[in-house]
């Protein structure tokens, strides 16, 4: 059986997107930032305001703390020294109190810039999902949108992040800058000058921490990628040798992993030897200054004070941008930059192909190869086959060939890797998926029946189907005493009670009421006696369309107007004689059903061929046989 989840696409690493210079990720960054600013103007000046209020205590508290030393604590007066230590905690709680009130500002940025982004990426995701046509791949842009939705809510909370940090960071220094102008102006160049040198020489490196941030980020990827690959493709690789190199690219990726992880963890130690340049470097030459700086008027307050704005003022946001902007930059900036790109829309003039709908039951299948894996072996490669309306055509093949995986790609359950199915002239991606039931039934090996009536089940795909129709149906596929046993079409099921043979003529009478002109049955008669598959086979002969039965027995084959043998090699079309004389292969299958195997197709009565698969047990194919209704 084929594997539905196949029409999904395969996961690639980000290499592609990743890739580009580290100035085209800052633009996408910028661009957004730029952009939530620009429509959220009024909340950006509240923003402004309330993180001054917040960066009050910054201004202040050198101030005090000089203040309380020089006219309290040095002159014994404790009541002054309290004062303005109160006057500090009374700043810093306002301090705190604004920064509470910063975030609903924040909010008002964010936010709707959140909401349009996902409004540009679903918008230009599905738009572009229609334009490569009705069907094709709108599983793909229905998880994609869900992805890309996660990396929304990513970028809002590396905005606010990013937009609080600098934004504090900012005003934060004008703050301390400020502050020891006011109290020691011969002070500042000694704070401003390494804090300078410090964002210069992280402003020189950005692009190289973004460099290396990006190429640790592309490694885990390609190293995610490869061994979900190789993992999936294990069988395969084991079976054509090929397991030797995938373990040396496995290690190669390993190997660029490592690599990428230690140059991150030098930029780490690059990044605090900035933070010590900018807040502790101003500490150091504060204190070797202090003696001239006193000789030159400077109280011993004063000396207090500054140190006080270097250590607990500047150090904590020199600490916070450096570690802080790195990788929470990076992340804004990868993440912008790919929904920027999924908020394209399409170019102009690929609009969507309407969708069509098949004129009959024919099916044209061209060029056709598909694979379960990048890596993996074609299942069908180049497969050619042309089928009229009305055709009714066996596929044999020995077991593993392929003959499941052409059903799913002929019913478009599976998409091909390259060439085209048409059904009725239509190619299966403009065929709109609510109507390709109405175009091809696909009844798989192990058939579906649900808790619901008899008549439910039966009208699945045809739920207006009069009773007249129902009944006749019914008769056609001689399933009447199996109705009637199972206490009539308004009975409830219990899909656990049914026998496998009952379940299969209940899933086949569905595909008989189905409207689709063209059904394909896979091995989906093989619970049945040869009586009740002859039965079932003639009744689909009758009914006007094209049928396609993936055959485990000769009989169906034999009857079939033509046949298709699958060898893995180079398919062959043709009738049962003329295959049976000119395919060698055939002639094996054709002897090793005849040759017949104990204990399958002679348990049920009146069989006429033989198993070609592994045989069932005996008493698990005794009792899925269901009696065959009487012949008419
Ligand atoms: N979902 C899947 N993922 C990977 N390989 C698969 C998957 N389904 C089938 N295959 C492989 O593809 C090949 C063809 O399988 P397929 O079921 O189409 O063969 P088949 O001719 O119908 O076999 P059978 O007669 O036993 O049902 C086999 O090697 C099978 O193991």
């Amino acid at each position: 059986m084929g594997d539905p989840t196949a029409d999904a696409p395969h996961p690639q690493p980000e290499t592609d997107r990743t890739a580009r210079p580290p100035a085209d990720l800052t633009d996408s960054a910028m661009r957004l930032v730029r952009g939530s600013l620009s429509h959220s103007r009024a909340a950006a000046v509240r923003l402004t305001l309330w993180t001054l209020l917040h960066a009050a205590p910054a201004l202040v508290a050198g101030k005090t703390l000089a203040l309380a030393v020089d006219h309290g604590f040095l002159l014994h007066r404790p009541r002054t020294a309290a004062l303005w230590l109160g006057v500090f905690a009374l700043v810093t709680l306002a301090g705190a109190w604004a920064s509470r009130q910063t975030y609903p500002s924040l909010a008002e940025i964010v936010e709707p810039q959140r909401d349009r982004l996902l409004r540009d990426v679903v918008t230009g995701t599905l738009r572009r999902a229609v334009a490569r046509g009705p069907r094709r791949r709108d599983d793909s842009a229905a998880v994609a949108v869900a992805q890309l939705t996660r990396q929304v809510e990513a970028v809002r909370d590396s905005l606010a992040g990013q937009l609080m940090l600098v934004w504090q960071f900012v005003l934060t220094v004008a703050a301390v800058v400020a502050g020891t102008a006011a109290i020691a102006p011969g002070a500042v160049p000694l704070v401003a000058a390494p804090l300078v040198l410090a964002l210069t020489v992280f402003a020189v490196l950005a692009p190289a921490t973004v460099r290396r941030q990006r190429t640790a980020f592309v490694a885990e990827e390609v190293l995610a990628h490869r061994t979900v690959s190789t993992l999936h493709a294990l069988r395969d690789l084991v079976a054509c040798g090929a397991a030797e190199k995938a373990e040396r690219e496995m290690l190669d990726a390993i190997d660029a992993h490592l690599r990428a992880s230690r140059a991150l963890a030098r930029l780490a130690a690059v990044r605090r030897m900035i933070v010590a340049l900018g807040a502790h470097a101003p500490l150091l030459l504060i204190v070797l200054a202090a003696p001239t700086l006193v000789r030159h008027g400077m109280t011993s307050g004063d000396v207090v004070g500054v140190v006080a704005y270097v250590l607990a003022t500047l150090e904590p946001a020199v600490r916070l941008l450096i570690q802080g902007v790195g990788a929470s930059w990076l992340r804004l900036a990868v993440a912008a930059e790919r929904l920027s790109a999924a908020s394209r829309h399409p170019a102009p003039g690929t609009d969507p192909q309407p969708a069509r709908t098949p004129v009959d039951g024919s099916a044209e299948l061209s060029d056709l190869t598909f694979a379960y894996g990048p890596d993996a072996q074609p299942v069908l490669d180049g497969l050619d086959l042309s089928l009229a309306d009305g055709d009714h055509l066996a596929v044999v093949g020995p077991s593993g060939i392929g003959k499941s995986t052409m059903a799913d790609v002929l019913a478009g359950i599976l998409a091909p890797d390259r060439g085209q199915v048409l059904l009725g002239g239509v190619p299966l991606e403009h065929i709109a998926r609510g109507d390709l039931h109405r175009a091809r039934v696909l009844l798989p090996q192990d058939p579906y029946v649900f808790a619901g009536s008899v008549r439910e089940n039966l009208c699945y795909l045809a739920p207006d189907t009069p009773d007249d129709a129902v009944a006749a149906a019914v008769e056609q596929l001689g399933m009447a005493r199996t109705v009637q046993r199972l206490g009539g079409l308004d009975a409830i099921l219990t899909p656990a009670e049914l026998s496998s043979g009952e379940a299969e003529l209940i899933a086949l009478a569905r595909a008989y009421l189905s409207p689709a002109r063209l059904v394909i049955l896979d091995e989906a008669t093989r619970h049945l006696d040869a009586v009740a598959e002859h039965r079932v086979e003639q009744a689909f002969r009758r009914r006007p369309g094209t049928v396609v039965t993936i055959a485990h027995r000769i009989a169906p084959a034999r009857r079939a107007d033509r046949v298709l043998l699958l060898d893995g090699v180079r398919p062959l079309t043709g009738t049962h004689d003329a295959l049976l004389a000119s395919a060698p292969l055939y002639a094996d299958l054709v002897g090793h059903w005849d040759t017949g195997v104990p204990g399958t197709d002679e348990a049920c009565p009146g069989n006429t061929g033989r198993a070609v698969s592994a045989p069932a047990s005996a008493s698990d194919r005794s009792s899925s046989c269901p009696s065959a209704d009487p012949a008419p």
